[in-house]
């Protein structure tokens, strides 16, 4: 049992009616999961406002309620807190009901639009190798210590992220690697922790749906490195164009990643292969099982955390050859009848370029590509005819499909894509709706040496449809087909 003055500690207080000198139970922002003696803080969210649902939390036994209005019925024996900010105010009771867990270890956290699961998870790697007891918060997975837990976000709730960090502690765990999503910034999710590092990887278009423009996206990105405190570092991309606008306004150490540019840390790609990258970093050649210029770049933001988090250089060179991919990132096989298959999860136009780029680098003849992709539903739907657009310029043929078209019409989602395609492209591209049927046709078009590309899903193991997910996994499928197929 914890007592309500303590956990409002930090917190913004407008006005109190009861008193705080109470023993609550547990914190809760979802009224259906709250019961007897826990607080109920009311967010206002996207869909709905949780200030509606403060008596029903009331009638379920709630000893006290943090808002940002007060109700107009106040029941005896309940204390409500009136806050400016119920968002902030629950990520810091968070941290306080945990103990601040996140003072017992040095947590890093990564933002941007793409590569933030490829760096936590490359660093949790690393640092196990190392020796160490590692924790990980990513889009798939949680991982506290050798102990896994799935992940339902990518920056988790604050609730959640403070059990882990406190279930870490208590394992022993000195490092955690998180990812910082823009909505968890928005959101405050991540308000109240303490971080010892934080790494921007790069900017490009996602999640316009959400955020007003692109300017409003990079801010909030921004704001997390604003808020670091001066005993962190904040490592940037120094080639990205927002690079610097990120740490304009930090506390933190500052340093610098780049391949093209000066930095603190600098790369050079000597070879990109489809078994691998061949690095100059630090004068120094290291290999790497990893494909693609872009995870230089994530290879490079790893080399300058774990130097800074005190590693020696060259142990990191060495532990860095190591790295295995990551789950769905760029899942390659070649089946028997020599037809290469690449999973990814290229769900924005820049990753789709990237990607794509990088299959056309490697490719050796005259292979064909065929791109296999599809654009989440109730998501941003300016990414796409940009990603439809992408993968018909650069691959021999682009099947348009579904990827998780959630409450939306798959066919009217296809038919945005359709509209990004450039006319001299038109004849490269085919829609089919259905996911399998789409993979399918990929694999009976493709012949020996052909190259095909699924991207969107990686690891996800489900398509949503109608809000019902059914199994669905990119990489079983397509060679479950190309077996049947005898390729
Ligand atoms: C758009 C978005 O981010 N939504 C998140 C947000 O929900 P919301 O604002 O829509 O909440 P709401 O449904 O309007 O409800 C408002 C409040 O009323 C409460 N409520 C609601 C109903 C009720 O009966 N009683 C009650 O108390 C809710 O618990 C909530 O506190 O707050 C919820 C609780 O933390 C999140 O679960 C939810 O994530 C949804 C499921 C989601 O899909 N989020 C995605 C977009 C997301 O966050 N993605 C990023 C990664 C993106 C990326 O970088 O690629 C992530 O970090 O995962
Ligand atoms: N540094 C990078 N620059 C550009 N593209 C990248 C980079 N790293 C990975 N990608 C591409 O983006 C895809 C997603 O990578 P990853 O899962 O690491 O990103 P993320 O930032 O965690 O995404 P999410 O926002 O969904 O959590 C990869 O499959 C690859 O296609
Ligand atoms: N974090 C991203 C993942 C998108 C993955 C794609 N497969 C989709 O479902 O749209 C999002 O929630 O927007
Ligand atoms: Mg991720």
């Amino acid at each position: 049992m914890k007592v309500l003055r303590d956990i409002l500690y930090k917190v913004n207080i407008e006005a109190v009616s009861g008193g705080t000198d109470i023993r609550i139970n547990d914190i809760h922002f979802d009224s259906r999961k709250a019961s007897l003696d826990d607080v109920f803080v009311a967010v206002p969210g996207t869909i709905t406002d949780g200030h509606d649902y403060i008596s029903k939390a009331v009638d379920q036994g709630v000893i006290a309620v943090v808002c940002e209005r007060m109700p107009e019925t106040m029941i005896n024996g309940v204390t409500y807190v009136q806050v400016p900010d119920s968002k902030k105010a629950l990520a810091l009771m968070a941290s306080n009901f945990y103990g601040n867990p996140s003072r017992n270890l040095r947590l890093v956290g990564v933002t941007g639009t793409n590569g933030k699961t490829t760096v936590t998870s490359l660093l949790y790697q690393l640092f196990k190798k190392a020796g160490y007891k590692v924790g990980l918060l990513s889009t798939v997975r949680v991982m506290v210590g050798d102990k896994e837990f799935p992940a339902t976000h990518t920056t988790p709730d604050p609730m959640s992220i403070n059990k882990y960090l406190d279930m870490m502690s208590a394992e022993g765990v000195e490092f955690c690697f998180m990812e910082v999503s823009s909505h968890g910034i928005d959101q405050e999710r991540t308000t109240g922790l303490l971080f010892a590092g934080g790494i921007f990887t790069n900017l490009s278009h996602d999640h316009l749906d959400y955020h007003n423009s692109f300017a409003e996206y990079r801010d909030v990105k921004k704001r997390f490195f604003d808020e670091l405190p001066s005993s962190a570092f904040a490592i940037t991309n120094a080639d990205d164009k927002n690079g610097s606008v990120m740490l304009q306004n930090t506390k933190a150490s500052k340093y610098t990643y780049a391949i093209k540019s000066y930095a603190d840390f600098r790369g050079q790609v000597m070879e990109n292969q489809l078994s691998g990258l061949l690095l100059k970093i630090d004068e120094q050649e290291v290999w790497s099982r990893l494909i693609g210029n872009f995870n230089a770049y994530n290879l490079l933001a790893v080399y300058a955390a774990a130097t800074l988090l005190g590693h020696d250089k060259l142990e990191v060179l060495r532990l860095l050859s190591e790295l295995e991919s990551v789950g769905g990132r760029f899942q390659h096989f070649v089946s028997e009848g020599k037809i290469t298959a690449i999973v990814d999860y290229a769900h924005t136009p820049d990753a789709l370029e990237n990607v794509l780029s990088t299959i056309n680098t490697v490719r050796t003849g005259n292979e064909n590509l065929f791109t296999v992709v599809g654009c989440g539903g109730d998501r941003d739907k300016t990414k796409r005819p940009k990603m439809a657009g992408i993968a018909a310029r650069l691959s021999t043929t682009a099947i348009f499909t579904s990827d998780n078209p959630r409450s939306e019409d798959p066919e009217a989602i296809i038919e945005d894509m359709e509209k990004g395609v450039e006319p001299q492209d038109y004849k490269k591209t085919l829609s089919v709706t259905d996911r399998k049927q789409a993979i399918k046709t990929a694999c009976t078009m493709a012949v020996p040496g052909d190259i095909i590309l699924i991207a969107g899903k990686g690891h996800e193991t489900y398509q949503e449809v109608k809000g019902v997910r059914t199994d669905f996994d990119d990489m079983e499928v397509v060679q479950t087909l190309l077996k049947q197929l005898n390729k």
